[in-house]
Formats: C-alpha cells, structure tokens, sequence
C-alpha cells in the first residue's frame, strides 16, 4: 500500500472577473450548469489593489440565482471592516490576504465565529512562514499564482515549488486543509499546479476563452488536473 496521503478532490472554481457585469444573475448560472464547485468573487476596494469591483450588494443581488457556494476574495485594505456584510451577502467562504490582516489570528478566528469558512491568501512574494500559525484556523490556503488585481495575467510558475511546500507543512501537521491556485490557470498551466499539490484551482479568462464553452472548458479543466495528480 502507498504510503502517501489520499489526495484531495479537484474542484474548479471560476473568477467571474471576465463575465458580463450587466447580466451577472445569469452568468453564475451559466457556471452553475457547467459544473463549477463554487464561484468567486475578486472583491477589489482599489486601495490593496489598484481596481474596483464588487460590493455586497452586488453579490446579495446574484445569490437568489444559484444554489452554488460563494467565496469571497477580498483584495482590500481593511478586511476586518467588511468581512461580516460579504458574509451577509451570501458568501459562504472569505479568503483575506495575510498582508492585510494586522492581527490574522484574530481575523480569521472572526470568520469561523460568523459561521463561515476562513481561508488565507498570499502574495506571490509573500512566504509560507506567514500562514504556519494559522493552518489550524483555516480550511484554505489560496498561493497567487499572479500578483492580484486583475485577470488575464501570465500564470508565475515558480510558485509551484511554494505550493508544494505548504502541501508539505499540511500534510506533516495533519491538517484538514486545502490549497488553492488563483491566476493565469488554463489547460496549459493547471497541470502544474495540481501535480506541486494545488486542489481548488481558480480560472477565469481561461474558462471564457474556450470556443468550446463553459461546461468543455470546465471538464477539460478538470480532466487535466486529476490527471496530473494520477500520473504524481
Ligand atoms: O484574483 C484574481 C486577480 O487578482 C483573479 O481571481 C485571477 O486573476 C483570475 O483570473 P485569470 O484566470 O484570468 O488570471
Ligand atoms: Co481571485
């Protein structure tokens, strides 16, 4: 029998950063029937980031539509501000960036206290150091695979080394914890990123540039990536 840990299931997760904004109802249900496992959200105040995109009510508005979870990645300065009206909103996981937590501990204890999931973000220079403290606090850990503040940008290789360092930390503390990839993943960089040990793998620009549509480009996503993971 092998002695490596059961791997965890691929979930494909899809940025809405490339949908049409003025009928947005019916582009998370669009996701929905292509088989996503959850939608996020790129909730950009334009100070963390220099970009603006969706309020609370914007999502509150969406979240009748779909039965599919929420998640909130919350590029913004001051995550303890906001936390609780994107969880009102509907979103049932929210991913801070452990460079805007001054005190992390106690932010994501707070997202557990709200009945939600707590889960952690790094900056592609950020280290793996930043989150060791925490991983029992979290059900995920997202590495940036792009500096954040926009889609569309060139997937950054070298952070697959740091993905299968934290997978190591994970599976060495025995911790109920998965690791998430967000940017520039596509059919020719999914495979990397799940084989360094990434599980819920974002896609965005990826998702709506296949001429086949949404649900090929979400199949083809995960066939890719469980691949990979089966060849090891
Ligand atoms: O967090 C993000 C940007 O800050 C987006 O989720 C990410 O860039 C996804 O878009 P793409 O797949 O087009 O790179
Ligand atoms: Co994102």
């Amino acid at each position: 029998m092998s002695d490596q840990p059961p791997s965890r299931p691929i979930q494909i997760v899809p940025s809405v950063l490339p949908a049409d904004f003025s009928k947005l109802g019916e582009e998370c249900r669009a996701l929905e029937e292509a088989g996503v496992d959850r939608i996020q959200w790129d909730v950009m105040d334009g100070v963390f980031v220099p970009n603006l995109t969706f309020g609370p009510d914007v999502i509150a508005a969406c979240r009748d539509h779909v039965e599919v979870p929420f998640e909130a990645h919350l590029m913004v300065e001051d995550p303890d501000l906001l936390a609780a009206r994107y969880v009102e909103a509907g979103c049932g996981m929210l991913i801070v960036h452990a460079e805007t937590a001054r005190h992390l501990h106690r932010t994501l204890g707070a997202i557990r206290d709200m009945d939600a999931s707590p889960a952690v973000a790094l900056n592609p220079s950020t280290p793996v150091d930043a989150v060791r403290h925490v991983l029992d606090l979290v059900d995920m850990v997202l590495v940036m695979t792009v500096n954040p503040g926009f889609g569309g940008q060139d997937y950054i290789a070298t952070m697959e080394p740091k993905v299968a360092e934290l997978r190591r930390l994970i599976v060495e503390g025995g911790y109920d914890v998965d690791i998430e990839v967000d940017g520039g993943i596509g059919p020719g960089t999914i495979g990397g990123a799940a084989s360094a040990g990434a599980n819920v793998l974002v896609a965005g620009s990826a998702l709506y540039r296949d001429p086949e549509g949404l649900g090929h480009a979400v199949s083809d996503l995960r066939a890719r990536a469980e691949a990979a993971v089966a060849q090891g």
